[in-house]
């Protein structure tokens, strides 16, 4: 079978189970609460990334997801099983992000090798050629790159052919162009219907390469959506203007506060900081009805919502925004 074989990935039909089912999921360590109540379903095509700082509970809810862990409380169904059944059935396959790579194997012995563990496996040059390594196939995997080391990982996860793969930070440590290399072939492969979630703290990656962000904070959902939905959680521009003298409680303040669309407003010193969804009608006002000056709008991105929801930096605005 060549790479071009389009005719092996039908995306499943409907009324196919969730390729991931979390019902009430919950694992502490100790204290901690490494996950907090997490229920998430993912549809069979979906590529999503599983977004959240350090420490949020990315890789303890994947343990559970890939039967590694066992949670406390709650539910995790695989393509409608148990994950370890099936895992067992080629039907679900990870990647690392690191480990398993024996150093004095070539990429293409690495792959038969591994390949002749499972009872039916894809052939090597196939999943070269998808994993985009085929140029290296003789190359001994000490002297590849971390970037093509993954490519590797990636390459050995297709071989049975799964329905879902789960990505463990899969980028962390590369450089870029062996980022921009590595999710190329991973969207390329995902175009032909594969189930990926991948968890990343890479605000662009989940930006570029994910159809759904589910962000993740304190073992929590905090957002799940397209990246423009999860921008809009946050939504609203900037809008800081100095107004000499300025006090809270001035009767200024209120009437900004009063001010179509404006979603919350922060006094500091003689500077007023507002977010609101109607920035000209703000700015209007500040220019028009008031002594402001250095009236500025500044857009938020993807970044601002990620610190704004996660609540692991302090941001500019007052106000939950969660
Ligand atoms: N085996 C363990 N023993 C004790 N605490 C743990 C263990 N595993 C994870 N934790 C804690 O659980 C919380 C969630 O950790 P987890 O590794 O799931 O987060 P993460 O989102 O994957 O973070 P990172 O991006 O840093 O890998 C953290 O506070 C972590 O210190």
């Amino acid at each position: 079978m060549t790479s071009t074989d389009t005719t092996r990935q039908p995306r499943p039909a409907a009324g196919a189970a969730p390729a991931i089912e979390l019902r009430g999921l919950h694992k502490a360590f100790g204290p901690v609460r490494a996950v907090d109540g997490i229920d998430l379903v993912i549809q069979p095509g979906e590529v999503v990334a599983f977004l959240g700082p350090n420490g949020a509970g990315k890789t303890t809810t994947i343990d559970m997801l890939l039967g590694l862990a066992q949670a406390d409380a709650g539910d995790v169904r695989v393509l409608g099983m148990d994950p370890t059944r099936a895992i067992a059935e080629g039907r679900i396959s990870a990647v690392m992000q690191s480990g398993g790579l024996l150093k004095d194997l070539t990429v293409g012995e690495t792959v038969e090798l591994t390949a002749s563990f499972f009872a039916s496996a894809r052939s090597t040059s196939e999943v070269l050629a998808r994993a985009g390594i085929a140029d290296i196939a003789d190359r001994r995997v000490e002297k590849c790159s971390g970037g093509q080391q993954q490519r590797l990982r990636f390459a050995l996860a297709l071989l049975p052919d799964p329905e879902l793969i789960v990505l463990d930070e899969p980028t962390t440590g590369m450089d870029v162009e062996g980022r921009r290399d590595f999710w190329t072939a991973l969207r390329a492969d995902a175009e032909r219907g594969r189930t990926i979630m991948f968890a990343t703290h890479y605000l662009e990656e989940a930006d570029a390469y994910a159809d759904r962000i589910v962000l993740i904070s304190h073992g929590r959902i905090v957002a799940d959506g397209s990246a423009a939905q999860v921008k809009s959680l946050t939504a609203g521009r900037i809008v800081s203007a100095t107004l000499p003298g300025l006090l809270a409680d001035a009767p200024e303040v209120a009437a900004l506060r009063a001010l179509p669309g404006v979603l919350d407003l922060e006094v500091r010193r003689d500077r007023v900081i507002l977010r609101t969804s109607d920035s000209d009608g703000v700015a209007r006002h500040l220019l028009t009805q008031t002594a402001a000056t250095d009236v500025e709008i500044t857009a938020r991105g993807l970044e601002d919502a990620f610190l704004a929801l996660t609540g692991d930096t302090q941001t500019d605005t007052t106000g939950s925004l969660s």
